[in-house]
């Protein structure tokens, strides 16, 4: 089952003569469960392109379907809900909340929707993640790479339709990179969620199932590792 399809997605910035098409036509499906990994250099379209999956920002044509819901019919409130609820993001540099400790951190999605915190789950997500004993502590007492198992943590809580990955292993050193990627990909297979990741980094890409290469803001390339 695809849980999100784009239909000849555009995204242009400015006019001619300095119209930029930074997105031209891209049309890709991701299935349910899986992991992708978009690569390209920098300026190929990558985070324009992430942008539009998350409903951060409105295309210039074309359309993003997620888990059966047409984003462009959607106004701001509606668009806001279906972030919160439908996505999970995890970006470069972790955004965790400085002031919160990392159980606050990883429910707040959770309590910002005004939902119940299931604490089973949470139990499970902070287990697999190796955070147990980390709870209790602000994100400054922890290392780069605890950070953004906690930031995972914290994408995984609400069990959104899509967790979308900007570059989150930019910060960190290859050998963490490694090890926290193991980690996301473990968990987003145990609970059987979907995963995007872009990166301009080939080594970082083939962890993941798939890779979607893009160049001049089209589909250069797509493949299963
Ligand atoms: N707000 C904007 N206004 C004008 N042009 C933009 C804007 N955002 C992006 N662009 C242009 O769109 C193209 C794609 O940019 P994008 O940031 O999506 O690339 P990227 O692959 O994510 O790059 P990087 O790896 O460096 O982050 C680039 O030519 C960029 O200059």
């Amino acid at each position: 089952m695809n849980i999100l399809q784009t239909r000849n997605l555009t995204k242009y910035y400015g006019k001619e003569p300095l119209l930029v098409k930074a997105l031209d036509g891209i049309n890709m499906e991701i299935e349910q469960g899986s992991f992708t990994a978009i690569v390209g250099r920098s300026g190929s379209g990558k985070s324009t392109l992430l942008h539009m999956l998350g409903g951060l920002d409105c295309p210039t044509g074309g359309s993003v379907m997620v888990d059966g819901q047409e984003l462009s019919g959607l106004d701001s409130n509606e668009l806001t809900i279906f972030r919160r609820r439908k996505i999970g993001f995890v970006f470069q540099n972790f955004n965790l909340m400085p002031n919160l400790n990392i159980y606050d951190n990883i429910v707040l999605p959770v309590e910002l929707d005004g939902r119940r915190v299931d604490e089973e789950y949470v139990k499970e997500i902070v287990t697999v993640l190796g955070l147990e004993d980390k709870l209790k502590r602000k994100p400054g007492k922890l290392s780069g790479g605890q950070q953004q198992r906690a930031a995972i943590a914290r994408a995984l809580v609400t069990k959104p339709a899509i967790i979308l990955a900007d570059e989150p292993t930019g910060n960190l050193d290859s050998q963490t990179s490694q090890e926290v990627l193991g980690l996301f990909r473990a968990a987003s297979r145990k609970f059987h969620q979907t995963l995007v990741m872009i990166t301009h980094n080939e080594e970082i890409a083939q962890v993941a199932d798939r890779t979607i290469r893009i160049e001049d803001g089209k589909i250069a390339e797509s493949g299963w590792s």
